[in-house]
């Protein structure tokens, strides 16, 4: 059995807009149906766990209907971090032998193939998540406000899907919440487990901020 949580629970505050980004209008649907359906087309026999904020219910029911949208998705209340919306979506599957994708539902461009090799590499090694290589330089900030040059071949842009064997994720995230723990992966490492990366995709966009929003409209695949 195969799930994908789908964290939509946060509020976008640097996309600074009157509702939560993942609710605002790409190419005729919202990002978030467009993501939705993404996981749709890889497989109809994926169980979709989304997860949302509890003031934004109404908003989905509404858009369901305006939109005409009938994928059947199983609703979880979101927590105030989005540790704590993947913890939540995790608690409502209990089948402990299944896969399970965590993806952003602001990353509505995701191609099927990547969620494909996902779950194949996932299947195989514990662990897979999405990543693309540095196409710009990059340095360091060092304590006294310098920078230094640092090898971009020694880094990785992480993206979602991030796929695991349901028990080694609902296990990991039995701990305390840190800071640290800006995705999934770094919650699965610090329990104790190995990272396996796939190759993502730069069309994979984490929609975050008003430019996003502007190159999303020009994405037409
Ligand atoms: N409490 C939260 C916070 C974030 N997310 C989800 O995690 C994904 C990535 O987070 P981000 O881009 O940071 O979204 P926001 O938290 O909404 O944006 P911001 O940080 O600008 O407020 C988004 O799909 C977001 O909805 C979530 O489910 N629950
Ligand atoms: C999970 C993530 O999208 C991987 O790149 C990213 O870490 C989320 O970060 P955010 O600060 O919650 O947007």
């Amino acid at each position: 059995m195969e799930y994908v949580i789908i964290v939509a629970g946060g509020s976008g505050s640097r996309m600074r807009s009157d509702i939560p980004k993942q609710f605002l209008e790409v190419r005729g649907l919202p990002i978030l149906m467009h993501t939705i359906r993404r996981f749709y087309e890889y497989s109809q026999h994926i169980q979709i766990v989304l997860v949302l904020p509890v003031e934004q219910l109404e908003t989905w029911e509404n858009l369901r209907e305006k939109y005409a949208f009938t994928i059947d998705v199983k609703v979880v209340i979101g927590g105030k971090t989005r540790f704590q919306s993947v913890r939540n979506g995790l608690q409502v599957i209990d089948n402990l032998e299944s896969m399970v994708a965590i993806h952003d539902g602001v990353r509505p461009f995701v191609p099927i193939e990547v969620i494909q090799r996902s779950f194949q590499v996932a299947k195989e090694k514990g662990s897979a998540v999405a990543a693309v290589s540095l196409k710009d330089s990059i340095r360091q900030v060092l304590s006294d406000g310098t920078t230094q040059s640092v090898n971009r071949a020694d880094f990785r842009l992480i993206q979602t899907p991030q796929t695991f064997q349901t028990s080694l994720i609902k296990k990991a995230f039995e701990v305390p919440e840190s800071e640290l723990f800006t995705d999934d992966a770094s919650v699965a490492e610090a329990a104790g487990h190995k990272i396996s990366l796939i190759e993502g995709d730069y069309r994979n966009i984490k929609i975050t901020t008003p430019e996003d929003l502007e190159w999303a409209q020009c994405v037409s695949y």
